[in-house]
């Protein structure tokens, strides 16, 4: 079988190096900051976000860096960094985001020594790891990444998609999760189950969250009750056609 033209072989080394996107958990994971600048300032709010545990090691902070460290937030190392940390030694990410490319450079070789996964902020190809623009509506996450060809390129496709996939995705998702929990338990067949999976996102869901106009609460156990009342192929369309109507209803009286 002839190999597709995106498959194993276009990895090899004539080509453009090629990134593995991952999601990693990083809740209450050690991570360690090198710098305390602009980009750092960056990083650590992401990490944060993702709620790492971040150490930022740096003679100088921005102010947002300042207030997260006396809220407690992230610790604070103020020097120069050195060799033999042990809080690099521990850390499960490293980001070497100074000013000084040599800085950066010692930073990434020693990460790399501890078999460390690190990010360099001045030089993509001497990391392990880049990082991606990410838009998030709830449990959905976009990434965009460019190899480092073009970092802002990267967060203007990441506002472009701002756009396209509003914050409704996050109810939307979190209800489809619910549904999909409960066809789980109710259809023990694994091709029933995703011929159904498939079926419900044919429902015109997602327009009636973005209305903003939906009694979430009651519209939540009402879903639910009849996707367990019905869980058959006929059942999901029916439901497909009662979505069609409340809408139809609601755009009536506008
Ligand atoms: C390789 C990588 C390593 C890494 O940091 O992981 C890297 C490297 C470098 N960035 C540079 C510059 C800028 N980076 C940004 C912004 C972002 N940079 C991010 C990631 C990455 N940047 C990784 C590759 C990602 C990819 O391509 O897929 C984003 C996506 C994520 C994040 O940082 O969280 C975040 C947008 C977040 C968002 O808005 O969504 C801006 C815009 C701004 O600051 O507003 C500028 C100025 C404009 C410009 O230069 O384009 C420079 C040159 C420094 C110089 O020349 O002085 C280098 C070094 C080099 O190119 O060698
Ligand atoms: N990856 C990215 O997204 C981007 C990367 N960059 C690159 O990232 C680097 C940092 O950019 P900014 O944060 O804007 O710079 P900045 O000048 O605002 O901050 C540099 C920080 O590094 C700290 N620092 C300097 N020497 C240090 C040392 N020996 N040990 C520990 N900390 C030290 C300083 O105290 C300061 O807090 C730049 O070199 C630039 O090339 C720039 C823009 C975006």
């Amino acid at each position: 079988m002839a190999a597709k033209s995106n498959g194993p072989a276009a990895g090899r080394k004539d080509r453009a190096k090629i990134w593995y996107p991952v999601l990693l958990d990083l809740e209450d994971k050690p991570c360690l900051v090198v710098g305390g600048g602009r980009v750092a300032e960056r990083k650590t709010c992401t990490l944060m976000e993702a709620g790492a545990s971040v150490t930022v090691v740096s003679p100088r902070l921005t102010p947002q860096l300042e207030a997260w460290a006396e809220q407690g937030l992230i610790r604070t190392r103020r020097e120069e960094y050195t060799a033999g940390l042990p809080v690099l030694a521990q850390a499960f990410l490293v980001f070497a985001a100074t000013g000084d490319a040599e800085v950066n450079a010692q930073v990434c070789a020693e990460a790399e020594a501890l078999g460390k996964l690190v990010n360099s902020a001045d030089d993509a190809e001497a990391g392990g790891f880049i990082v991606p623009a990410t838009l998030r509506r709830g449990r959905l996450t976009l990434a965009v990444s460019t190899a480092g060809a073009s970092p802002s390129l990267a967060a203007k496709v990441r506002r472009q998609l701002e756009d396209m996939f509003g914050e409704e995705y996050a109810p939307y998702l979190e209800l489809m999760h619910e549904l999909r929990m409960t066809v789980q338990t109710v259809v023990s067949d694994t091709s029933e189950r995703q011929e159904l999976f498939r079926a419900m996102l044919e429902w015109k869901l997602l327009p009636l969250f973005k209305s903003g106009r939906l009694p979430y609460d009651h519209f939540r156990s009402e879903l639910l009750r009849r996707v367990a009342e019905d869980p058959t192929i006929d059942g999901i369309c029916s439901i497909g056609d009662w979505l069609l109507s409340l809408q139809n209803a609601w755009n009536g009286h506008e």
